[in-house]
């Protein structure tokens, strides 16, 4: 069995005994039950053993997204917009985004990697797969998960600008600003200054484990070895 398999057959069986064992209030097994799974029994998830440390956590990430779908709602109103999500890491801060909108849409995905199974970027982004239609006219907004070096993001948007879209304007949840190489792109939607670590969960990865957390946290040293 793969490490990481054995990982979460661990965590799974540590969560069924907790249960067993009732360390789990009767109360909050009704909740999982009920799909709601109470905060602690999201900390118990079977990959947050390697969290080090909750850094926004599931209601702050909820606020937040509410507040920025309002925001762009505004500004984008009477415009013809086009949500364009990078994959992987900016599908469930596009999905609770854009179903906070008020406004019409429509969506399409670019896949871009500069990552790998490493933590630092690799420089040059290759394209996974491109855009499925012509953005030509359209008023574009990027939803990107995370700005690190701002290297993916530079390239995005001297791409974008070749294809005629209206305009081109990027959306964030987490900034890692003290990592900035490439300063002069300018990021119009932020949701929060991001410290200056790896970090995982909302669909954030460490080799495409952990996208599944709740929340978005930073994993233990012991980790990455
Ligand atoms: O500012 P940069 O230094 O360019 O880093 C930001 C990029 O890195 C992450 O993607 P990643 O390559 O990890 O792929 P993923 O979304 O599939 O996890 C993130 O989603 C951004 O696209
Ligand atoms: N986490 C996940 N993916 C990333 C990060 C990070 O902190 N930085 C760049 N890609």
């Amino acid at each position: 069995m793969a490490e990481m398999d054995v990982e979460l057959e661990q965590g799974l069986k540590q969560v069924a005994d907790l249960i067993q064992r009732k360390v789990i209030e009767p109360s909050k097994r009704r909740e999982a039950e009920e799909t709601e799974l109470s905060e602690e029994m999201k900390l118990q998830h079977a990959w947050s053993c390697n969290i080090e440390r909750v850094i926004f956590t599931e209601a702050q990430l909820k606020k937040k997204v509410k507040e920025m779908a309002i925001q762009i709602s505004k500004d984008f109103e009477g415009k013809q917009l086009l949500a364009v999500g990078i994959l992987t890491g900016a599908v469930c801060f596009m999905t609770d985004l854009l179903k906070n909108m008020l406004i019409p849409y429509q969506i399409d995905f670019m896949s871009l990697s500069s990552y790998g199974k490493g933590t630092t970027s690799s420089g040059s982004v290759n394209v996974k797969q491109d855009l499925s239609f012509d953005p030509a006219g359209k008023h574009v907004l990027i939803i990107e998960d995370l700005i690190d070096t701002g290297n993916t993001l530079k390239w995005l948007k001297s791409y974008l600008m070749t294809k005629n879209c209206a305009s081109v304007k990027l959306c964030t949840l987490l900034d890692k600003k003290a990592r900035r190489t490439e300063t002069d792109v300018a990021v119009d939607y932020v949701g929060f200054t991001c410290p200056d670590e790896f970090v995982v969960g909302y669909g954030m990865d460490f080799a495409e484990n952990y996208r599944c957390l709740p929340f978005v946290g930073c994993l233990k040293p012991e980790a990455y070895q």
